[in-house]
């Protein structure tokens, strides 16, 4: 059992998200909580102001640190076990499976999402355990990332993706990317499905599946390829395909 507390300026932003299947059948199943924290609820002020103008000058608004520390006392107060304490930014560590898999050993998750041009440094120094990005683009604030954390540190939650498959055996996580995938009509537009995946032959339909995932791998993304753990099998699927792709 994984409680997310996400603290943002934006809550109704997760709401959709998090009512659509698997996040809610997992919530509905106790596997995970969901807990949206409107910082603005922590701001005392008659206007109950979260952000306020940069020392130094400059363009734009800093989140202001006593709503967020408020936020973070109030929730630690409340947790079980002392949370793990992420913000979502893009200063932080590129997010990966690796990380998801770790992440949902934690009990309690606090994921800060920024807005404005960014937080004031002293949250950062005194609240935050690590910071994460999911990549190097420019966005609009840190709700999306923290959707995008929330669904994958669920997946790998046991129990949240039907007591068939575990955190190792992801249908889509072996650490390659996928194998091309095909259903009816067996032809369109002249183009045909493998004769290969019409064969009943699992074993060669299993082989052909971790070949065409190694191929895809190997030509659009060779990084993944070296951190995968290949097997014998792999490196001689590997050397064939070295030869039909001529390299
Ligand atoms: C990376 C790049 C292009 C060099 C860059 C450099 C400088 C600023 C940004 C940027 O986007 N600032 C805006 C901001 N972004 C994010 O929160 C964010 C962005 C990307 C991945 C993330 N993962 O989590 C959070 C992420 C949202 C508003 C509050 C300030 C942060 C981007």
């Amino acid at each position: 059992m994984v409680t997310f507390h996400i603290l943002s300026i934006f809550p109704e932003m997760f709401v959709g998200v998090f009512q659509e299947s698997i996040l809610k059948r997992a919530q509905e199943k106790g596997l995970i909580k969901i807990n949206l924290v409107n910082i603005r609820n922590y701001a005392t002020d008659k206007h109950r102001t979260t952000d306020d103008y940069p020392y130094g000058g400059g363009p734009g608004m800093i989140m202001k640190v006593e709503p967020i520390f408020r936020a973070f006392y109030d929730i630690t107060a409340k947790a079980k076990t002392k949370p793990h304490r992420i913000f979502m930014s893009p200063q932080g560590k590129t997010f990966n499976q690796k990380k998801a898999i770790e992440l949902a050993e934690k009990k309690e998750i606090i994921i800060l999402c920024g807005r404005y041009e960014g937080i004031d440094e002293r949250i950062r120094e005194e609240l935050i355990d690590e910071e994460i990005s999911i990549g190097d683009y420019v966005l609009t604030g840190g709700e999306l990332p923290a959707m995008v954390v929330v669904d994958a540190v669920s997946r790998m939650i046991p129990g949240v993706l039907g007591d068939e498959s575990s955190k190792e055996d992801d249908s889509f996580y072996c650490g390659l990317l996928g194998y091309p995938q095909y259903t009816r009509p067996r032809e369109f537009q002249g183009k045909k499905v493998p004769d290969v995946l019409l064969t009943g032959n699992h074993a060669l339909i299993e082989r052909w599946r971790r070949k065409e995932a190694l191929r895809r791998t190997l030509l659009r993304r060779p990084d993944l390829l070296v951190e995968a753990d290949l097997t014998e099998e792999d490196y001689k699927l590997l050397e064939e395909i070295y030869n039909e792709e001529g390299i």
